[in-house]
């Protein structure tokens, strides 16, 4: 026998059969208060519905120099054509394109310029990094059962272009290519620190070292807002020694260690008080992320801290980001998963942390923060 279904099951499929009524949605675009929320949830809709078309708009206008064109601007429809080597309709409809999106907006007639979230973008080069990055999740995800139904067994656009499914379990070691991933990660590295420094106060004089930290730019920005602050960084060999020199001009050399190294197969260097992994737990399966926290946690000494930051799933408000954004990017990258908050200290527990606490960031469509104390 059938169990009986729940209140919850039988209120969602009543609210189910009442939304999807067509004299419903008749009568909900036409009644006061109702027609508000109802013109919402249709915007919601077309949104993701034509989503994919917005993102390439903003692919044209930074592929195409377009919104550096406008930053010098008021520019004519005539001169971004010719300078972007499109028909003079083209461009305008490319133009308009990006007004819809408040990429541009016309200052007078025929007088281009950059609208207020163009001028975000334009200074950004990290997002623009991301925009152009992302051609090839959208050429994974052009058919996305069929790359369900591969279950990550096969290379994709992404796991191959950067070699990077290889580079998580430490097996490659082709270094131009790890640098030129290591180098996108820097340019949104900024926002996530940003994100951390602004909710998390370090003791000035703690020793921080940041493991998987690419090329830098994480401790960079923590060694500028802590000047007492000894600096470590763990990464894989190619990437630490790359990171060391310039790293060192930066926050001083008296200061640093570049410790080169996989987290998988060496032990973490000892002497810390903070480890920090920013952006690295999201990207490996269930048993190495649980190996790389065992790893850290017999890294700290009693009081030892670890300071985990990414992009979470579940986050209130930022549903969207983790599941169906990193969800399917790290799917198609063929390692990880986005992780709940509390999956996350659950296994921080089972890694040997005595307790964890959620420490809320500003932006967590950018990064939230857990702190596990050893
Ligand atoms: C997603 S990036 C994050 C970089 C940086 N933490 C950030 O947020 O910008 C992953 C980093 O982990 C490093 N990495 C990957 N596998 C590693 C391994 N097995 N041992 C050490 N580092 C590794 C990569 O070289 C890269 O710098």
């Amino acid at each position: 026998m059938t169990e009986k279904p729940s209140w919850k099951v039988r209120w969602i499929a009543r609210r189910n059969a009442v939304f999807a009524s067509s004299r419903f949605q008749y009568w909900a675009a036409r009644i006061p208060f109702i027609r508000s929320v109802a013109r919402t949830r249709a915007t919601q809709m077309f949104d993701h519905l034509v989503g994919f078309s917005y993102s390439q708009v903003l692919r044209a206008a930074v592929e195409s120099g377009l919104l550096d064109l406008l930053a010098k601007g008021p520019v004519s429809a005539s001169v971004v054509a010719g300078e972007i080597d499109l028909s003079e309709e083209a461009a305008l409809r490319l133009l308009r394109a990006t007004r819809a999106l408040d990429l541009a907006e016309e200052a007078g007639p025929d007088g281009w310029m950059l609208g207020q979230q163009g001028a975000v973008l334009q200074a950004d080069p990290g997002t623009q990094a991301m925009i152009r990055h992302h051609r090839l999740l959208y050429a994974d995800l052009a058919d996305p059962i069929d790359l369900l139904r591969r279950d990550r067994k096969e290379p994709t656009a992404l796991s191959r272009y950067w070699s990077y499914a290889g580079a998580l379990h430490g097996a490659a070691e082709r270094g131009a290519e790890t640098q030129e991933y290591s180098q996108l990660m820097a340019a949104s590295q900024r926002f996530v620190a940003d994100e951390v420094i602004g909710a998390f106060r370090f003791p000035g004089h703690a020793s921080l070292l940041d493991v998987g930290g690419g090329h830098g730019e994480f401790i960079r920005r923590v060694g500028a807002a802590y000047p007492q602050m000894r600096l470590g960084l763990f990464d894989l060999p190619e990437v630490a020694e790359a990171a060391r020199e310039p790293l060192a001009q930066s926050v001083g050399a008296d200061r640093l260690t570049c410790h080169p190294g996989n987290f998988f197969e060496n032990p973490i260097p000892e002497g810390y008080d903070i480890v920090s992994l920013v952006r690295i737990l999201h990207d490996h399966d269930d048993e190495p992320a649980m190996a790389l926290l065992r790893n850290i946690r017999g890294s700290l000494r009693p009081g030892g801290r670890l300071l985990l930051a990414e992009p979470m799933a579940a986050i209130p408000g930022a549903e969207a980001m983790g599941d169906a954004f990193f969800g399917l990017y790290l799917w198609a990258m063929g390692s990880g998963r986005p992780r709940t908050p509390d999956e996350i200290s659950t296994m921080m527990r089972e890694a040997g942390f005595s307790r964890t606490r959620v420490v809320p960031t500003a932006q967590p469509v950018i990064a939230s923060c857990i702190v596990a104390h050893a």
